[in-house]
């Protein structure tokens, strides 16, 4: 087994300095692995951190105290420590986010979107534009859409648009964040397919899934955030 992420006690307490430097303490002590072709789901009520980890976890929030190695390129690295341009190489080529809304960049049309994660990572652009076809076809984004920029296309399809990109070519670590929250049920299919199909081929992953039907169906394995309140 090979892991992927390492959590050493990672402890979280935001500051609100807008509001006299209040406290509000989320987790402490948080120790956990996740191994290539795992999926781990996270879990506990809300308000518990998941979404707060989850971005610990990418490198954008900084932890309070911990440290999280990330195996990248064949050996561990702190994301936390790490500096800038380095979070830069892991989340390139190591370190992939599929967060709920698709960061439209205007003027660029859906195809490009899709394709541009291959071509980045050295594929030819035939091959690129082919998969990206597939991808999109394979969610349902109607072919008369391929070619606009997504900054009118309704919410679910600005969804799958941005999960055919993330999925294209799967990065070695998924963090995932309700991907599945304006889909219906046919395209919440496709998505759960996509996991699984990374996860054979060894992704490693953590998400987040308020869909009980969904959660049940992606995870090999739980960890409830609540567990590691802090005191
Ligand atoms: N940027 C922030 N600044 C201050 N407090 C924050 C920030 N982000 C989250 N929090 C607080 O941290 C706690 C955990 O929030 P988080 O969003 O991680 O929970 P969650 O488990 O993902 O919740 P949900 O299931 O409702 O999405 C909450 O009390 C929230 O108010």
């Amino acid at each position: 087994m090979t892991t992927m992420i390492q959590v050493e006690n990672v402890a979280k307490t935001f500051t609100l300095h807008n509001q006299g430097g209040a406290r509000l303490p989320v987790f402490d002590n948080v120790n956990f692995s996740v191994e290539a072709g795992e999926a781990l789901v996270l879990a506990g009520a809300s308000g518990a951190g998941k979404s707060s980890l989850l971005r610990i976890l990418y490198g954008n929030y900084r932890p309070t105290a911990g440290a999280i190695r990330i195996t990248h390129a064949g050996r561990p690295v702190d994301i936390v420590a790490a500096v800038p341009r380095t979070v830069l190489d892991i989340r390139r080529r190591t370190l992939g986010f599929v967060s709920q809304f698709l960061r439209v960049i205007p003027r660029v049309s859906t195809l490009d979107i899709v394709r541009d994660p291959l071509l980045a990572r050295g594929a030819m652009p035939e091959t690129a534009t082919e998969r990206a076809k597939a991808m999109l076809a394979r969610l349902n984004l109607p072919e008369r859409l391929w070619n606009l920029a997504p900054a009118t296309f309704s919410g679910g399809e600005q969804q799958r648009v941005n999960i055919a990109r993330s999925f294209v070519d799967p990065s070695a670590i998924m963090l995932i964040d309700e991907p599945t929250a304006s889909l219906d049920a046919a395209n919440r299919d496709v998505v759960v397919d996509l996991i699984a199909e990374a996860r054979a081929a060894g992704s490693a992953i953590v998400g987040i899934f308020h869909d009980e039907a969904v959660r049940e169906r992606v995870a090999t394995r739980y960890l409830d955030i609540t567990a590691f309140r802090k005191a």
